[in-house]
């Protein structure tokens, strides 16, 4: 069985940490195969910082399953790295990119079954020239490059995936006062058929139920904190309706997330990202996982960022890394 693709990440920040305690435990909790793409010096040098005993070696998508008992499989780039633990340095993100187009690469050949990414530091990535918010987006461009659709990159959709709550924020990575221009009726539409749809296909959920938080306060308390609810929000759930889709709202986002709340939905659609993630993040920190919907592969990752002051410190936890290592293998894994 071809191996996950599991990316470098931010060099400076926890994804080499993670890496490798995953991999040592990788017995304890039956981790499946992941090949690590990078620079290989990085991951002996944060083993050596833990004080770990990892053998790193390098390997190809075809010995890395049977590598993984013995050694950390990794995939090198030929991308140097230059940046220390807890010191992001911008020379460090063709690494980093690398990374991310060698595993997609992988997977869209066959040789790999899924994208894992560890977290980079957009700051550096743009202060090197990255032209994408985040990975979300650069997977959708990846994606459409050479596809089906060449120039045409699939819509992808950030979902905040956990036991107790999935969330998908409906503006991403955009400055909070931009949000409202930005929100449109189709836009709302548009992620809420992907992630009915996806979690439909890949999550099991025959009949998903979509919860559309509003925007304002009481969302907009019958327009008059705010129209944004009424004129943007409501008509694009009567849509979602209309064309079949379990969607209610909009509805307050204050009282979306008790227990007796979430026993209502299967996923949440907020307005904008600290709307939806804060609550995913105070419920599931330590489990939950960045999945993007919408794209012809699947790609999980950690729910949380770089962590430069943990970096090679061994205070680091795996446990988003291992979640989303585990979501991949079952999304990745056809269904009997
Ligand atoms: N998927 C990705 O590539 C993501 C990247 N980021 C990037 O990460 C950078 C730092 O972002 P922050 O907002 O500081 O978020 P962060 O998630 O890196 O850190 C937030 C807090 O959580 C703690 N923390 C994070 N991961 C942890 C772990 N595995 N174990 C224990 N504690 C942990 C940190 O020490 C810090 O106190 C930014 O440049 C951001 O762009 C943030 C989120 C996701
Ligand atoms: N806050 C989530 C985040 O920053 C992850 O974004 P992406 O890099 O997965 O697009």
């Amino acid at each position: 069985m071809p191996p996950l693709a599991l990316t470098l990440g931010e060099p400076a920040g926890i994804g080499p940490d993670l890496t490798l305690q995953a991999w040592a435990q990788r017995f304890a909790l039956k981790l499946p195969p992941f090949l690590t793409i990078g620079d290989p010096g990085v991951f002996q040098g944060r083993a050596r910082a833990l004080g770990l005993d990892v053998a790193v070696e390098p390997a190809t998508p075809d010995s890395a399953a049977a590598m993984f008992p013995h050694a950390l499989p990794v995939l090198a780039t030929g991308h140097p790295v230059t940046a220390a633990p807890g010191r992001p340095d911008a020379s460090s993100a063709p690494a980093a990119r690398a990374a991310i187009e060698a595993a997609v690469a992988l997977v869209r050949a066959g040789r790999a079954r899924a994208v894992v990414t560890n977290p980079i530091a957009k700051s550096v990535m743009y202060q090197a020239g990255f032209a994408f918010p985040g990975h979300t987006e650069f997977l959708a461009a990846l994606a459409a490059d050479g596809g089906p659709a060449p120039g045409k990159p699939p819509r992808a959709v950030m979902m905040i995936w956990s036991a107790v709550l999935a969330v998908v924020p409906v503006t991403i990575h955009i400055p909070l006062a931009e949000v409202p221009r930005r929100l449109t009726r189709d836009l709302i539409v548009e992620t809420a058929t992907i992630t009915a749809r996806d979690l439909a296909a890949r999550f099991g959920i025959a009949r998903p139920r979509l919860a559309i938080a509003g925007l304002n306060p009481h969302a907009g308390e019958a327009g008059t904190l705010g129209r944004e609810d009424e004129d943007i929000v409501r008509p694009a759930v009567a849509a979602l309706r209309a064309a079949g889709i379990d969607a209610r709202g909009p509805l307050p986002a204050d009282t979306l997330f008790h227990p007796a709340a979430r026993a209502t939905y299967d996923v949440v659609l907020g307005m904008y990202h600290d709307q939806v993630l804060a609550p995913a993040k105070a419920l599931a920190f330590d489990t939950a996982v960045n999945v993007t919907l919408g794209l012809p592969f699947v790609r999980t990752s950690p729910d949380h960022g770089t962590a430069f002051e943990l970096a090679g410190t061994g205070h680091a936890s795996p446990s988003s890394l291992i979640a989303a290592l585990r979501l991949a293998h079952r999304l990745a894994t056809p269904s009997p």
